[in-house]
């Protein structure tokens, strides 16, 4: 599986070592930045993430800032994105299972790395279940 993975200042660090830990685990990682943690506005870097999924150059997405919020705000504007700010593995399940989720957001600051590992562990481990599903993700992507 290909995953692109960006992050701000706030979450540069856990992206730094997430990278490492998906590499790790075999996964084809690109990574768009940044570079350092220099203060950075984050939706010039969730803008390539969400363009990766979005155009088929990565299967998933993972972004990094202070909470994920402004991050998932940021991927959701881009049609074919569907986005979802996680802080812990029963809510990576169930955006896997119910909503499709093909970008996450983690926060670097208010959850730890070990945590923010497992949580990407059960977002990649998870399908998505269909069924009534289904036909409220397409809604969701009419929106777009
Ligand atoms: O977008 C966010 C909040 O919704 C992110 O957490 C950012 O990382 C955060 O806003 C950055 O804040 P800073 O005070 O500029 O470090």
């Amino acid at each position: 599986m290909r995953v692109s993975i960006g992050s701000d200042h706030a979450g540069f660090e856990q992206k730094q070592a997430l990278v490492d830990y998906l590499v790790g685990k075999g996964y084809d990682v690109i990574d768009r930045g940044p570079d350092s943690d220099d203060r950075v506005d984050y939706p010039d870097y969730a803008s390539p993430v969400a363009h990766d999924v979005a155009d088929g150059t990565a299967d998933r997405g993972v972004l990094v800032c202070g909470t994920g919020i402004g991050m998932a705000m940021a991927a959701d504007k881009v049609p074919g994105v569907r986005a979802a700010n996680i802080i812990n593995p029963e809510f990576a399940a169930l955006c896997r299972e119910h909503n499709d989720a093909n970008v996450i957001t983690l926060s670097g600051r208010f959850v730890s790395l070990a945590e923010n590992e497992r949580i990407l562990d059960t977002f990649f481990a998870t399908d998505f279940a269909g069924g009534r599903h289904a036909g409220r993700v397409q809604k969701i992507m009419q929106l777009d």
